[in-house]
């Protein structure tokens, strides 16, 4: 296990109404980890995500970022602070080209761009053309360059996948958080996916994948964390894992995945 923790979360609990979807839920990310966190259907992943991200607040529990408390803060601040999310379904704008749906990610975080643009042309307009430069590089990372100027609707399911990971590399984030990417995407896209994954954590990013395809989880992370009914059931190697009783009974006897 990695020494350094960039991402912990303790006794993390989410009530919808009487419904506990996350129920007393701690997990600790390592430097430079991937971590997969796998479990049947409904059993509190995305969730769990939404908790970590931001998108909802906690009903109990605390969550730190590379040693922060980070619990009581929004999305946007956790984006800014070095953790990104991408969504089961992502949902590029449909009519702006691949490069402007990675262009306007990158303006959502900037907020005193309009001011500064009558104070510092200059300025602006080279860090312009180095982001245009490096929504680029990310897109031919992703082998999605050669449509850098088609509009997002011309791509698969499994091209919005790979958009998607390019675009949050656009905040530059230590920590990516990925809600099911292999779902929807072809065997040829998926090992492209896998490779580009395996590449950005090489240059020092961590994940915590969120994800179905056990072949996929086996292949990408060193640790898995299982999840049932909202709270850990189970966490180890990717071997461990797959002859663990309680969680082959969790796969079973649940909805099933
Ligand atoms: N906004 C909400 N309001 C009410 N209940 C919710 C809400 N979000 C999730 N739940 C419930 O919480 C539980 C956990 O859902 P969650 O989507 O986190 O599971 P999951 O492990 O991601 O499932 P899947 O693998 O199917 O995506 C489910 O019973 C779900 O119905």
């Amino acid at each position: 296990m990695a020494a350094e923790t960039v991402l912990e979360a303790q006794g993390l609990t989410k009530r919808f109404g009487g419904v506990a979807a996350v129920n007393g839920m701690s997990l600790s990310v390592g430097k430079g980890e991937i971590l997969g966190l796998i479990g049947p259907n409904g059993a509190g992943k995305t969730t769990m995500f939404d908790l970590l991200a931001g998108s909802v607040g906690v009903s109990a529990g605390t969550i730190r970022l590379m040693g922060r408390d980070i619990t009581g803060e929004p999305a946007h601040k956790r984006l800014a602070g070095g953790m990104a999310r991408t969504f089961q379904i992502p949902r590029p704008f449909p009519e702006l080209t691949l490069l402007e749906n990675m262009l306007i990610a990158r303006q959502a975080q900037t907020g005193e761009r309009l001011w500064a643009n009558f104070t510092a042309p200059r300025r602006i307009a080279a860090e312009e053309a180095a982001a245009k430069e490096k929504a680029l590089g990310l897109l031919d990372l992703v082998a999605l360059r050669r449509l850098a100027d088609e509009p997002a609707r011309v791509l698969s399911g499994g091209q919005r996948k790979l958009l998607e990971l390019a675009r949050v590399m656009m905040a530059d984030p230590k920590v990516i958080l990925l809600d099911e990417p292999a779902a929807g995407v072809n065997p040829a896209l998926l090992e492209v996916l896998i490779a580009r994954i395996q590449e950005i954590n090489a240059s020092g990013v961590t994940f915590v994948l969120i994800e179905h395809n056990i072949d996929m989880v086996s292949r990408l992370c060193s640790r898995i964390v299982v999840m049932a009914q909202g709270a850990l059931l189970f966490q180890g190697r990717p071997d461990e894992v797959a002859r663990e009783p309680r969680v082959i009974e969790a796969y079973l006897g649940g909805s099933g995945a």
